[in-house]
């Protein structure tokens, strides 16, 4: 197996007062879809924002091919496309206007994001002020701005909430295809057959540590059965 692309050591992070993630070690490979789930509260959010260089890390160590990231936030932020929360965006702009404060020309950007583009209905929401979207709409454009940063790597918490069954399938699809291509796409998900069908690595938080790590093998055994697979791991979760 080649080298990991992401590592995560023993990192804890801080929310407040108190360490909401605790020692975390994980590894993840280039062109893998790496699924995190656990219960609401359970550090998933956290997790993600610390690794996408939007919070410090308290403690531990993460590298990027190799180099060093821990306190270098920026490059964090810069080499690792990240969605921010959709009930973030600013009402008062079109969303032509908020991505062209991240990308050059917004047409141009929509439409090389192909099918991932298209999944997102991206072009026809490109004139809509964003305080006339409604929330999945705002989640679409949130999830195209993780794409504005052309690294390869992109992480985003809980894609499909607040999407319809068509946008969720065709965005599934579109992202799968791109692992394919060589993305490395990390997703907090509360679907476990998404976990199951999509990623070929995984992990469990309780509390804001690991209690399960799940292996390529494990979610593929997992796909071949996803009753018993959903049952075993309801049944983790709720203890
Ligand atoms: N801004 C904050 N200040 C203080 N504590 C926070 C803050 N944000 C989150 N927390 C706490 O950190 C812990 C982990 O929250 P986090 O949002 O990471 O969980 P999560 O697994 O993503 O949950 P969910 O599934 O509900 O999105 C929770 O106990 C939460 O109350």
């Amino acid at each position: 197996m080649t080298n990991p692309h992401l590592t995560l050591r023993n990192v804890s992070v801080a929310r407040g007062t108190r360490l909401a993630v605790q020692d975390i070690s994980l590894s993840i490979h280039r062109s893998q879809w790496f699924g995190i789930i656990g219960a609401n509260g359970s550090g998933k959010t956290t997790l993600l924002r610390a690794t996408a260089g939007r919070l410090p890390f308290a403690t531990g160590t993460c590298t990027l091919d190799n180099t060093d990231i821990t306190t270098n936030r920026e490059h964090r932020a810069r080499h690792i496309g990240f969605a921010p929360p959709a009930d973030t965006l600013p009402d008062a702009l079109r969303v032509r206007e908020l991505l062209g404060f991240v990308t050059p020309d917004p047409d141009t950007f929509t439409r090389q994001l192909g099918p991932l583009g298209h999944a997102l209905g991206l072009s026809d929401m490109l004139d809509r002020w964003i305080g006339d979207c409604s929330a999945g709409m705002r989640q679409r454009v949130a999830l195209a701005l993780a794409f504005t940063t052309d690294t390869g790597t992109v992480i985003l918490d809980e894609p499909f909430n607040w999407l319809d069954p068509v946008a969720t399938y065709d965005l599934k699809h579109a992202l799968q295809a791109r692992v394919a291509q060589g993305l490395t796409l990390i997703t907090a998900l509360h679907d476990l057959t998404t976990l199951a069908q999509c990623c070929t690595g995984g992990a469990m938080l309780a509390n804001g540590r690991i209690v399960l790590n799940l292996t390529e093998h494990d979610l593929s055994d997992a796909n071949h059965d996803l009753r018993d697979f959903e049952a075993r791991t309801i049944e983790r979760l709720r203890h």
